[in-house]
């Protein structure tokens, strides 16, 4: 479904990441947590009423939005995509570091999956599944800057599709990169 269909949920999911970042870099004095803590959990009271199965839920599904309205992965904003290549930019905010201004390690796995997948799943293919995932942490990945995110098709054996990304500070250097092996599922495959 296209995002102009449901402005409202996707500004929604921007002011949570919002929330994400604050909360993640904040110390509070214990009133204001409190009441944070409050407001958080009338909003949970206010939308667990309109809890829908996975086929029908809005994050994850909004292909046209930077991080498809799910909150978990840090949003990749697409500029260039085509049917065997993407380059886009992406920001690791606060809710992201690991610690000394480097992103954490894990963030950088979600990334690339959410990139090499989404361009392995693209140009008309039939859904695949992430078989492997291999990172390699050439330097710190930093949190704060813009950084560039590029990725392509390195080659299909069958249904084996191999793509290969990096990530780049703004200094141009790769700060990691990525193999992922993605395997197309078999008709009917769950
Ligand atoms: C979750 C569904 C995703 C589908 C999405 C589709 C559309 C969605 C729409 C928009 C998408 C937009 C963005 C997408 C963004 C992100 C996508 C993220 C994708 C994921 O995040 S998804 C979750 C994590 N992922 C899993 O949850 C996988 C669990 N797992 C399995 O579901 C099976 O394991 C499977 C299917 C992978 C293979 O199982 P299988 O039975 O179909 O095939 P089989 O085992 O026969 O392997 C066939 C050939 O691949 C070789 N092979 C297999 N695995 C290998 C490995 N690890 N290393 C080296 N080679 C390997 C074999 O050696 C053989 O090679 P050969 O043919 O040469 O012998």
């Amino acid at each position: 479904m296209p995002p102009a269909e449901h402005p409202e949920f996707v500004g929604l999911i921007e002011a949570l990441r919002a929330a994400q970042e604050t909360i993640t870099g904040a110390r509070p004095p214990e009133d204001v947590a409190r009441k944070a803590r409050e407001n958080l959990e009338e909003i949970t009271r206010l939308l667990s009423p309109f809890t829908v199965g996975e086929s029908e839920q809005l994050t994850g599904q909004m292909r046209g939005l930077p991080g498809r309205a799910q909150a978990l992965a840090p949003a990749f904003h697409v500029d260039v995509e085509g049917n065997d290549r993407v380059s886009g930019r992406v920001v690791f905010g606060r809710f992201y570091l690991g610690g000394n201004g480097a992103a954490h390690g894990g963030s950088l796995p979600l990334l690339f999956d959410e990139v090499l997948g989404r361009l392995a799943n693209t140009g008309g293919r039939s859904p695949s599944r992430t078989a492997y995932l291999h990172v390699n942490y050439r330097k710190i990945t930093p949190v704060g800057p813009e950084l560039r995110v590029e990725a392509h098709f390195d080659r299909e054996e069958g249904r084996k599709r191999y793509l290969v990304g990096t990530i780049r500070d703004p200094e141009g250097e790769i700060t990691a990169d990525a193999e992922g092996l993605f395997v197309a599922l078999r008709p009917g495959q769950p």
